[in-house]
């Protein structure tokens, strides 16, 4: 259990201070909520004795006005505490994942840990920020008080103090062992939650193939299992928890009852006096709230510390940052030295050594999975290569941070994401400090600017809202508008290998020509036209480089790049290119 505050604690980090403040003010709530026995001894004591003193009635007056407003006081600064203490931990801790994602390899980036990341910044970070404080809060503030209370009573009368121990102690026992008892079946119900968020979030993505092949009834299934299995360690997780709280709860009745007896007997034995006697069979229905709401709290302490494990899982994720500078290069030649690189036990780039001039522009090519992208990739440092070195300007791409070298590539993919905002916003990703002027002047010189113009409300036309989307080739002048505007010096192209209709391609190629101006150019060519004017051409078959040079010499070899031309002019004798 310690061990699991302790956790929580060092969770908390900023919020410490405001979890101590919130169990102090818990602690004065329970003396407030005591006063009323001072109140209570004072009403016995004047009805025992049949004096009715006007002062007497004015001390209890005042003590119950005081623990009234003491405990409302409390009450409300100790729930505003949590609630900050709460709220600020779980937003704490997701902008630190937000920002460790940014440094994290992008193999750590499947499926499942998708599912993983999601889960924690909702769901599990959820739990922690309605949980954790409070849970704090009720088991120490509710056992401090206990403990001081008992400790009052020892002092009191030693035998009814003693009954109160002995009560506590049993209670105590069933509520370690039922905290004992939760350690693997909480964990169970964390990790059933994350799987259910996966399988939620994989048929999400996937549903156009899940309803273009018809597999919705196979998808059910896997959905309705993630379901099931979430629900049914949520379920098995109260049938563990119910008896030791229906134990918890007769202790404390059945102690409640017995200090009663005990009044009255010690009272009828003559060795208690009435007062006293009366009082003790008041207090023996409030000593036991507050330790009983401190058992409250242990039953959710179990969940509320593998909720804290799982979001922690994110702080052993290794980072790519470590060794970077931020600087920038004089120059921009890209090198790729004897470049070995796999994913994960598949080697897939094999000994690549290449250079890239200073604003010139590369075009590869290659059979599909060669190993285009992958090339592209370690440019951007999405992965780092396993053998070899690749230096913008004669530094090693590990000597950047990630921003300063980031903030010298712009990427042009197939794919292009948009975001569900405004297209201004859209284009603006580029460069956040840009004006609306010089959005518009980015989306002009990207071809965008007329299509843009012609939308419902033009630059602040939400995309993906009222079913508004636009087209491939639409998209992908938007994310040239992006980097037009970004004016990052080097510049990694994938040319769409899609059919685009010639008006299309011409104002691509058009919006490509304003992008890649006086830029070091990598491109992945698929189109015979681009290819023709670069100033080197690669050709990438199985990881290796196989070709290089120029359209003009490259044309003169036997290999992969005859083929590509000959294949491509076939193809544009069919009217297919
Ligand atoms: N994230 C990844 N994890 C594991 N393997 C990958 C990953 N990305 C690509 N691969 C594999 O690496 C090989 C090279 O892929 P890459 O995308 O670089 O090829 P490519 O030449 O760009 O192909 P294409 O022209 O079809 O886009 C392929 O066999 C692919 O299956």
């Amino acid at each position: 259990m310690i061990e699991i505050f302790k956790k929580i604690w060092r969770f908390a980090g900023e919020e410490q201070k405001n979890i101590k403040k919130s169990v102090a003010v818990g602690f004065l709530n329970a003396v407030f909520h005591m006063l009323q026995i001072g109140a209570i001894f004072l009403t016995i004591q004047a009805l025992v004795s049949k004096t009715v003193d006007k002062k007497i009635i004015w001390y209890i007056l005042i003590l119950m006005v005081i623990s009234i407003a003491g405990k409302i006081a409390t009450n409300y600064f100790s729930q505003l505490q949590q609630t900050h203490a709460g709220y600020f931990m779980a937003a704490n801790k997701r902008v630190y994942i937000g920002n460790k994602m940014k440094l994290i390899p992008m193999g750590f980036f499947n499926q499942s840990s998708l599912g993983n990341i999601t889960g924690i910044c909702t769901t599990v970070l959820s739990d922690v920020e309605m949980t954790a404080p409070m849970v704090m809060v009720l088991t120490l503030s509710g056992f401090i008080t206990t403990v001081v209370f008992t400790a009052y009573m020892l002092v009191f009368d030693w035998r009814m103090g003693l009954i109160a121990v002995v009560g506590i102690v049993l209670f105590c026992i069933v509520t370690s062992s039922m905290e004992k008892k939760s350690r693997n079946t909480a964990p169970k119900r964390q990790k059933a939650q994350a799987e259910l968020v996966e399988k939620v979030l994989e048929t999400i993505q996937g549903m156009s193939i899940v309803k273009s092949f018809n597999l919705t009834r196979i998808d059910d299934k896997k959905i309705d299992r993630a379901i099931e299995s979430s629900k049914n360690t949520n379920l098995a997780m109260e049938k563990l928890l119910t008896p030791y709280n229906i134990m918890q709860e007769s202790i404390l009745r059945i102690f409640s009852v017995i200090m009663m007896a005990a009044a009255l007997l010690f009272y009828f034995d003559g060795t208690m006096e009435l007062t006293y006697a009366l009082m003790f069979i008041v207090i023996s229905f409030i000593i036991f709230e507050q330790i009983e709401s401190a058992g409250h709290g242990v039953a959710i302490l179990r969940v509320c510390g593998s909720s804290i494990e799982q979001a922690n899982q994110m702080d052993d994720t290794p980072v790519m940052d470590e060794k970077g500078k931020e600087q920038m290069p004089e120059t921009h030649d890209i090198i790729l030295e004897h470049v070995d690189f796999s994913y994960e036990q598949r080697q897939i780039l094999k000994d690549v050594s290449v250079s890239m001039k200073d604003k010139t522009m590369t075009a590869i090519i290659g059979p599909s999975g060669s190993g285009k992208t992958t090339i592209c990739s370690l440019i951007a440092r999405f992965w780092d290569v396993d053998g070899g070195k690749i230096c913008i300007g004669k530094t090693d791409i590990r000597e950047y941070t990630l921003e300063s070298l980031m903030s010298q590539i712009s990427m042009v993919f197939q794919n292009v994401y948009l975001f569900q905002d405004t297209i201004e916003n859209n284009i603006r990703f580029g460069n956040p400090k840009a004006t609306r002027k010089e959005v518009i002047a980015a989306a002009e010189k990207a071809c965008c600017h007329e299509f843009i113009m012609q939308l419902p409300q033009n630059y602040d036309t939400v995309i993906g809202e009222n079913g508004f989307a636009l087209s491939g080739g639409e998209k992908q002048r938007i994310s040239i508008a992006r980097a037009i505007l970004k004016n990052a010096p080097i510049i990694i192209f994938d040319e769409a290998t899609a059919n685009v209709d010639p008006e299309n391609e011409d104002r691509l190629q058009r919006a490509f020509e304003q992008l890649t101006r006086d830029k070091t150019v990598i491109m992945i060519a698929h189109r015979l036209k681009t290819v023709r004017h670069a100033d080197q051409i690669l050709v990438v078959d199985d990881g290796r480089i196989v070709q290089k040079g120029k359209h003009d010499e490259l044309i003169k070899e036997e290999g992969i790049y005859k083929r590509f031309v000959s294949e491509r002019k076939e193809a544009a004798s069919w009217g297919v290119v």
